[in-house]
């Protein structure tokens, strides 16, 4: 059989290693119009501010460790079409030669692209966007310049407060905006986001939320000026983190789209062709907490569906669980991580949900140093009292496995009330043995 995947960054990668790897004698070819392949742009802020020094590390994989596994990888060739009629892929390569792929069964792993503010002046030099390698380069170089001292962030979601924090690393003075009330506003509820608002504030970062961008004003084509609903600011270089679109204009009119631009896909990463598969960003994905499909762009993500899909081309057929959307986030030495949906999302996705909310120190009491305060909030469902969605905030990192916990229980759709008396292993090191999980699900109503 022969089979295509468009998109070799995380999604398209990890469809090629499980029918490399796992099902040989296929025919595989892959092809990116970019230059690299696996960038983890999680890593992006991490080297812009400088807590690493180099960005090389952050690739995991390159197309000679594809060659030599049998697959044929075109990078720097751009798919103008497909002709899912016949099953053929076209595409130009970098030096302009044209070039025709047929397939048995073809993957659509194009990912998102960011979602650009359609606002005057957003052509202006100076105005980025954070995705690929080279974006993360480009605002890497800006930050290097003398005269970039003032640097706008529209978006504090997750890249524009990564972003911001890089930034100030860097010694500039950094503006956050954002639409809604808090930073984080689409993962935690006000209570935790707060913790986030203040952190950024105390080292440095002007926010400005509940403000919408109205115009970029530029002198000599570079952007001198941030216009939004309430104000005027100069600023020397803009940063736009608004959100990701799925890139799936290879499947329009041809295959169901769901409103936001997304591939539909069924529990197999199946498209409405049977022979087209969709994995990672370009697709929907399936939300064990809303128990609907929706979008939720992340690695992690890509990642899983890839691994489906490849077994289900393989000849495996497997179901995709779906996902919680779980995720964290650590700026300034604070650290987040949420799974589900919190309370207002929960709310505005007309579900009929209760929270529980607990604080306690992270280890035992009588530990007095690296024991730092651990902040968690449970949100269940009133009448089934399944689980939806938990957050937690502390400095202490020991809480990033914890969510994965919670992860699993919306998953399996476990109850508050089973979550009560789970068995949670104690050790003075790590936890109290009233755990802080157990007394929030024990408090729940
Ligand atoms: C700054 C930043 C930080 C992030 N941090 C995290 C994190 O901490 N955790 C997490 O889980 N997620 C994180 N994400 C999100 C994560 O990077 C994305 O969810 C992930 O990249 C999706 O992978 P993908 O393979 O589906 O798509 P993409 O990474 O978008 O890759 C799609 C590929 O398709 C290629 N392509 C597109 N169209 C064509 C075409 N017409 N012809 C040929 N090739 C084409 C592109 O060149 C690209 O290589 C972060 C993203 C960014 C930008
Ligand atoms: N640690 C992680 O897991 C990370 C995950 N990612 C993922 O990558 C994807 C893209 O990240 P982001 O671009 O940060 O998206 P995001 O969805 O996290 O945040 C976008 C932010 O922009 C705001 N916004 C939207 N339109 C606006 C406007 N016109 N003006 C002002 N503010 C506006 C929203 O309120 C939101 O807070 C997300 O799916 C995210 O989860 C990205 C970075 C890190």
């Amino acid at each position: 059989m022969k089979i295509v995947i468009l998109g070799t960054n995380h999604a398209g990668i990890a469809v090629a290693n499980t029918l490399l790897d796992q099902y040989k004698g296929h025919e595989i070819v892959m092809i990116d119009r970019n230059d690299n392949m696996s960038y983890l742009g999680c890593g992006t802020a991490i080297w812009v501010g400088r807590q690493i020094e180099r960005p090389d590390e952050l690739f995991y994989s390159n197309p000679a460790a594809f060659e030599a596994k049998g697959a044929k990888i075109m990078t720097e060739t751009e798919v103008s079409d497909i002709d899912y009629t016949n099953k053929i892929v076209h595409a130009r390569t970098k030096s302009g030669e044209k070039v025709n792929e047929s397939y048995d069964k073809l993957v659509l792993a194009t990912g998102s692209r960011p979602i650009i503010p359609n606002i005057p002046g957003k052509d202006l030099d100076g105005i980025h966007f954070l995705k690929l390698f080279q974006e993360g380069q480009s605002v890497d170089q800006e930050l290097e310049k003398a005269e970039v001292q003032r640097v706008a962030v529209i978006g504090a979601g997750y890249i524009g407060t990564e972003i911001a924090e890089a930034a100030r690393r860097r010694g500039k003075e950094v503006l956050l905006f954002d639409a809604e009330e808090t930073s984080l506003a689409s993962y935690y509820d006000k209570e935790f986001a707060h913790l986030m608002d203040q952190n950024l504030a105390d080292h440095g970062i002007e926010l400005h939320f509940s403000e919408l961008a109205t115009a970029f004003n530029g002198k000599d084509g570079r952007i001198n000026e941030l216009v939004t609903d309430k104000g005027n600011y100069p600023i020397d270089m803009l940063i736009n983190c608004i959100g990701f679109r799925a890139n799936s204009a290879l499947a329009k009119g041809v295959l169901d789209l769901a409103s936001n631009g997304a591939i539909i896909v069924d529990e197999h990463q199946r498209t409405s062709d049977p022979d087209v598969y969709a994995v990672g960003d370009v697709a929907t994905i399936f939300s064990n907490a809303l128990q609907k499909t929706t979008y939720i762009a992340l690695a992690s993500n890509a990642i899983r569906t890839g691994i489906v899909a490849g077994h289900n081309i393989g000849g495996t057929e497997i179901a995709a669980p779906g996902v919680q959307g779980s995720n964290g986030i650590s700026i300034f030495g604070l650290h987040m991580t949420s799974t589900g949906l919190s309370l207002t999302a929960a709310k505005k996705f007309g579900l009929d949900v209760e929270y529980s909310d607990f604080e306690d120190s992270q280890k035992a009491w009588f530990l007095h140093e690296n024991n730092d305060k651990v902040k968690i909030r449970i949100v269940y469902e009133k009448i089934s009292r399944r689980i939806v969605g938990a957050q937690m905030v502390s400095h202490s990192e020991i809480i990033a496995g914890n969510i994965n916990m919670f992860s699993l229980a919306i998953q399996d759709q476990v109850t508050i009330d089973q979550l009560a008396l789970l068995d949670l292993f104690f050790l003075p090191h790590f936890n109290s043995p009233y755990n802080y999980m157990t007394m929030a699900a024990l408090k729940a109503k």
